[in-house]
């Protein structure tokens, strides 16, 4: 096993980029060249002036919260689910075959419209477990998923930008999207000389990955160098990364990176995670961006397909066939 602790605290390695020229039109391509940049070096960016309201954070922290800290029993009435929503206990998710489980615990939900209806057109989505012992857990949790997926939406406008494409490119199939979210909660840790992770080296599934992290830290980042570094909270950003979907649209060229966290501050921590997908019928074909004559690295797939196929091998709870 590598060594737990990163090599530096550095975080120059990732940079800050304000997406407020994106956000409001006013310079949307030079905002996308930073990210292009990005995308294809460290694939990690801290995002500032992203938009999402501080008490709407703060109302997400306060639920997740509350909700870490009911007894088991009545967390796991709303265990996870089939349709992969719901409360997923310690020991639920693996990263790596020959890994400990991770320390995490998480609740997962997902897109649903103004009447709370999801669609059952994915065996990766379904009805949202919303706890009844928590009423006002639903409209909290779905306002931060709405605030947090319209900054998603920014970010791939902008990677398409930052590609020479036009900005819709990725968003073509997307009004039903098979984005998730999760609380995920981090107890303290001694240390990880055990090989012990609050979530073990991985890279995310999906196409983009939006996080909300506390002030406690213990994120880290792989470099292209293989040294890991600390990506340490900076009070107001997001931190976003490049997914292996997204790795794998631009053929290669964006870079999905290894990461992991380890919570040795003593302190409990908690995160905000949005898994951004687009519907999961969409093709990811780098042919779309660098047009017929492309060379593939990897055949098409749709993203559904893709996402069923990782799950599977990611998670206990579900059939090696990913049902
Ligand atoms: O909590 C974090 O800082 C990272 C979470 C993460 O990597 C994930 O949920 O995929
Ligand atoms: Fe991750």
């Amino acid at each position: 096993m590598s060594d737990p602790a990163p090599k530096h605290i550095e975080r120059e390695l990732i940079p800050v980029i304000d997406i407020g020229p994106l956000r409001d039109g006013s310079d949307p391509v030079s905002v996308a060249r930073e990210l292009h940049r990005a995308s294809r070096e460290v694939g990690f960016i801290y995002v500032t002036n992203h938009g999402i309201p501080e008490e709407t954070i703060e109302a997400a922290r306060s639920t997740a919260m509350e909700f870490f800290r009911q007894p088991p029993e009545e967390k796991n009435r709303v265990a996870v689910s089939g349709a992969h929503r719901g409360f997923l206990s310690v020991g639920g998710a693996k990263m790596q075959d020959d890994a400990k489980a991770d320390l995490k615990e998480s609740f997962i939900w997902g897109y649903e419209d103004s009447h709370g209806v999801t669609p059952d057109d994915h065996r990766l989505r379904g009805d949202n477990r919303w706890p009844g012992f928590m009423p006002q857990m639903q409209a909290v949790s779905m306002d931060y998923f709405n605030r947090v997926h319209e900054v998603a939406h920014h970010l791939m406008r902008g990677f398409a930008l930052g590609l020479d494409l036009p900005e819709d490119t990725f968003l073509k199939t997307n009004d039903t999207p098979l984005s998730r979210a999760s609380y995920v909660y981090y107890p303290p840790q001694e240390s990880a000389s055990s090989g012990q992770f609050g979530v073990g080296p991985h890279t995310d599934f999906g196409v983009l990955t939006v996080l909300c992290q506390d002030s406690v830290g213990g994120l880290q980042v792989e470099t292209l160098d293989g040294e890991w570094i600390a990506a340490p909270p900076i009070p107001g950003t997001l931190v976003v990364n490049v997914g292996d979907l997204l790795a794998r649209w631009t053929n290669g060229e964006y870079r999905s990176t290894p990461h992991r966290v380890i919570n040795t501050s003593g302190k409990e921590r908690l995160s905000l995670v949005l898994a951004y997908d687009p519907e999961p019928r969409t093709m990811i074909d780098p042919r779309d961006i660098f047009g017929p004559d492309c060379e593939m690295k990897e055949e098409p797939i749709s993203c559904g397909d893709y996402l069923l196929w990782r799950f599977a091998k990611a998670f206990s709870y579900r059939d090696k066939d990913g049902k």
